[in-house]
This record gives structure tokens, sequence and C-alpha cells, in this order.
């Protein structure tokens, strides 16, 4: 029989067979993927072939081949890889520039990841009932920026309900995987979308604005006849997996392009004579803050490289 993962909840995979039945199932015990170092081989939103026993759970027997996948390291000293979802249309990934606080950082190393896995991204601006004047000024200069650079941007809250029937529409007949920091509001934003669900939702106060892990798996949820929601679990810091040192200027749109523009073809922007990218970051035609995220790229690259092993 042929499924689709929809949770999985570390010991258990959740599948929904073609017939919309909901069987929980195992992986066979010599599954493995090949070329693979992740810690979960299968993941939400694949399709698997499933064989069923007496006690009405299955074994998972087959994966089918991916469209594509999200994944990042499991933790920064860790060579393992965690895949958020597969087979996604496009990321929605939630921004709140205060409670909790998204840096602009964490947003291009998300975009620099979907761009590695050509998935369309939206940036969300969610909350945007609950900013001041000089916060909102700041999103609408974000808003500028990503925009100009190619990224759809939306505005949304859960109170004014600014946004919500957007974000709908852009949903509709896609599989959708939802993005961002614990405490940006993904699971408020499904619940007030699929009002039927009543998912649990934390308050935020005592963790320091860090909002509380209430998300832990990635969950997938069926929007009535038109498509999927992946909530995946809040994520700290975003480290980006398989990306050669030489590629990372190819996931900034905006640097890829001036670059062709470089002296040396082997430019890597950082202090090359005749370097376009730098000019373009003098004349500001490149933004400074997306200029220091891939810089940061760059290091973490080599940082990982050259680091002693212990
Ligand atoms: N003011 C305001 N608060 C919101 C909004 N959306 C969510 N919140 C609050 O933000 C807090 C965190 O929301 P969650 O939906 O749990 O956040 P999450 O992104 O699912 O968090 P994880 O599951 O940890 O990844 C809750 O206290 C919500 O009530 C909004 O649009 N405006
Ligand atoms: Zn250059």
């Amino acid at each position: 029989m042929r499924g689709l993962v929809i949770k999985n909840t570390g010991s258990w995979y959740h599948v929904k067979t073609d017939d919309g039945q909901i069987i929980h199932c195992k992986i066979r015990g010599n599954f493995r993927l090949k070329g693979f170092h992740s810690t979960n081989p299968i993941a939400v939103g694949d399709y698997v072939f499933i064989e069923t026993n007496q006690e009405g759970t299955a074994l998972i027997t087959k994966i089918e081949d991916r469209k594509n996948y999200i994944i990042r390291k499991s933790s920064n000293l860790s060579k393992q890889s965690h895949i958020l979802a597969a087979n996604v249309d496009q990321c929605m990934l939630f921004v709140t520039v205060n409670h909790p606080e998204t840096s602009t950082v964490f947003i291009d190393r998300f975009l620099a990841s979907t761009e590695a896995y050509r998935v369309p991204t939206t940036l969300l601006f969610n909350k945007i009932d609950l900013y001041d004047e000089d916060e909102l000024r700041y999103i609408d200069g974000l808003i500028h920026l990503y925009t100009t650079i190619g990224y759809t941007c939306i505005k949304t809250s859960v109170v004014t309900r600014e946004g919500i029937e957007d974000l709908k529409e852009k949903l509709r007949g896609k599989v959708t995987l939802f993005s961002g920091h614990s405490g940006v509001g993904k699971t408020t934003l499904i619940n007030e979308m699929l009002p039927d669900l009543d998912l649990r939702v934390s308050e935020i106060s005592t963790y320091h604005n860090t909002g509380m892990h209430t998300t832990t798996y990635s969950e997938m949820f069926e929007i009535p006849q038109s498509g999927y929601i992946i909530d995946t679990p809040g994520i700290k810091g975003f480290g980006t997996f398989d990306m050669e040192k030489e590629e990372i200027a190819h996931f900034f749109p905006e640097i890829f392009k001036i670059s062709k523009n470089c002296r040396f073809n082997n430019c890597i922007h950082i202090h090359e004579p005749g370097c376009a990218v730098l000019e373009a970051v003098k004349e500001h035609y490149i933004s400074e803050s997306r200029y220091h995220s891939y810089l940061s790229m760059m290091d973490d690259d080599f940082e990982e490289k050259y680091r002693a092993p212990f």
C-alpha cells in the first residue's frame, strides 16, 4: 500500500494511505538510504510503501524518490543532518523582529538553503499587531530589501487578521513548509486557518522572549481539498548543509548576478582586487546586512573544514 508520511513522533511514522486511513508505521530494521547520514531516513512529506500486519500497524518497506527536501545540520558539531520535510512546493519563513527577534543572518541563511534546493520562499512578517512605529519602519525596510531581491513578503497577524486571506490564497493547492524560530506563531496561525485542529500553543513570557518548544517534530496538516501545511519545530540557528564555499554566492541572487563582473572568475568577494561585489556593497547596491550574512556563511564553512580533530 502507498501512503504519505504526515507525522513522525520519534518512534512512529504516521502514514496516510491513498485510501485515506492513518496507519502507524515503523521502518524495516535494515532500512537505509544510500549515502545519507541523516537522523531521520524518512521525513514528513515522503511517499512510502507499507506492509500492514495483524495489529493494525505497518512496516515501511520502500520510499519513493523525492522531488526535493529541506535539510539542516542536527547541531553545530554534528556531521549528521536532519530532514525537516520532503517534497515541498514552497516555504514560508516566519519572521518576527521582536517577541522573539529574528536576525537578518538567520533569514539569509534560510533563504540561501532554500535557493540551494530551489524551493520558492516567502517571508511572512508575523505578529504585525505587536510592533511600535520604529519596529514597523524597520519591517518596511526589510520588506523593501527582500522584495527588491525577488522574494515575496507578506504581513500577517492573527489578532487583526491582516494578511490571513492573502496567505490562504498562497497556500491553495500546494505543500507549504512553515519555518521560523520557536514562538514566532506558526502553530497559532495554523489553528487560525484550520480551526478544527486545535493544536497546542505555548506562552512566550516566562521563556525570556524566546518562546517554548511546543512543536518537537515536523507534522503535516491537510487543508481541506487544497494542499498541506507542514509545521516544523522552531529552530534556533540554521546550520546549512552540503554547501561548498565557492557555491555560497550562488545562493544570494543579487550577489551572484553582480559577481559576473568581478575581474577574477574564482573571486570569492572578500578582498580580491576588481571585485564587483565589494564595489556594489560600497555603493549600496548590495545591502550591508546581506553581505554580512554572506561573510558569516563563508566563515562557518571555514570553521567546519579546518576544525582540528579531537
Ligand atoms: N500579538 C500576537 N501574538 C501572537 C500572534 N501569533 C501568535 N502569537 C503568540 O505567540 C506565542 C507563540 O505562538 P506559537 O504559535 O506557539 O509559536 P510557534 O512558532 O508555533 O512556536 P514553536 O511551536 O515553539 O515552534 C503564543 O503566545 C501566541 O499566542 C499574533 O499574530 N499576534
Ligand atoms: Zn568578487
